[in-house]
């Protein structure tokens, strides 16, 4: 099933929560509606659902427009953030319930339902456990039971409001990872809602960043991190350095560190580095922004260093462990810092470049 969202716009009162939203979403597509609190992303994963309408704009399943149907008539799969079990049936008998409930005429049989639940609970690895009721699960189990039962019905889409917004970092990791297996099993238009960016760049095939309301960038995750077109986009996701610099004729330049640009105009910039894309030594090299280490922070494979840099206070790197073994940067020392790559705005337009 593609969606296609078209010129929707939600007003609450005099409140505009959104704004000329367009999207189209491919068949078999994982979505993630990323952006803070309050930006409007619920509010266009319900308008999607049919569970509220739209001021103006419409909503269209396979080029249909369904903006006037119900959520029922859309057919749809839900799992929000607080599990919605049924807390007086077991595992299976909340993973059967809409096809039980199903007229009828179009309900499959008893061992038919039985062969489903029997693969649905394969799909989610909870076999062992399908006679629990929900006050016997782990909060990651009762969400997995919650997807199991939203697919059961195999609805045309599937929306998930911050699934896992109620549990703990380590669970929400690991069912992330789940999820992502799991969409490739089944293959279903799904989108869901997360303000966390990492959980949108990990398992998202496709992110759509919200900002009050507005779209500011849509792509897969790989565009959307590495090639940021706003300034909002850039800060968002994942870690940036935001640092001082100016052009003056035709060169960039970064406390000593400078850079032949297309500009010609003069103009101070704030240009943006990813931690990992500084290179940084401690012997000192040319054309490099020099700084102080003020902590280091070694978790796992990656080291994290802070550099104190007079204008820009402080610069965060990234280094292998690696070549922080040879290296051996202590908190003290100086070093030397050159970036790769590196973005900037001018007069509101993105210029981006490898170095
Ligand atoms: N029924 C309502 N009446 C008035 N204002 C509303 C209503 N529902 C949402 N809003 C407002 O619309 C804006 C968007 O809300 P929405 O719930 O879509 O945000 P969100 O991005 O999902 O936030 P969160 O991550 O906190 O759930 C907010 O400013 C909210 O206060």
């Amino acid at each position: 099933m593609t969606i296609h969202i078209k010129q929707i716009n939600k007003s609450f009162g005099q409140f505009q929560a959104l704004h000329d939203i367009n999207v189209d979403i491919k068949e078999g597509e994982l979505t993630a509606l990323l952006g803070q609190s309050g930006c409007g992303k619920t509010t266009l994963l319900r308008i999607i659902a049919g569970l509220e309408t739209a001021s103006s704009g419409q909503i269209l399943f396979d080029q249909q427009d369904v903006t006037g149907l119900s959520a029922q008539q859309r057919d749809i799969g839900f799992v929000f953030q607080h599990y919605a079990l049924f807390r007086h049936m077991t595992v299976s008998d909340n993973i059967s319930f809409g096809l039980r409930m199903k007229p009828k005429s179009q309900r499959l049989s008893n061992q038919e339902i039985q062969a489903k639940v029997k693969n649905l609970l394969e799909l989610i690895q909870l076999e062992h456990i399908e006679k629990r009721y929900p006050d016997q699960l782990s909060g990651g189990q009762r969400q997995r039971v919650a997807l199991a039962r939203a697919i059961a019905t195999e609805p045309k889409v599937l929306l998930l409001d911050e699934p896992f917004g109620a549990l703990d970092a380590k669970v929400r990791k690991d069912l992330r990872r789940w999820l992502r297996e799991f969409h490739k099993e089944i293959h279903v238009t799904s989108i869901f809602v997360t303000h966390d960016q990492d959980e949108a760049l990990e398992v998202a095939d496709k992110i759509i960043l919200m900002n009050e309301g507005k779209i500011e960038q849509i792509g897969t995750p790989e565009q959307v991190y590495k090639h940021p077109q706003s300034y909002f986009a850039a800060q968002f996701l994942g870690d940036m350095n935001l640092l001082d610099g100016y052009i003056h004729q035709g060169m960039l330049y970064v406390d000593g560190f400078q850079q032949k640009v297309t500009q010609t105009t003069s103009a101070h910039v704030v240009v943006y580095v990813r931690p990992h894309e500084m290179e940084v030594t401690k012997a000192p090299v040319k054309n490099s922004i020099k700084g102080k280490i003020i902590r280091v922070h070694t978790t796992g494979p990656t080291v994290q260093l802070e550099v104190h840099h007079i204008k820009n206070d402080s610069i965060e790197i990234s280094i292998s462990y690696a070549q922080f073994e040879r290296e051996k940067f202590t908190v003290g020392d100086e070093v030397y810092m050159q970036p790769h790559l590196l973005n900037y705005f001018l007069q509101d337009e993105l210029v981006e470049f490898m170095i």
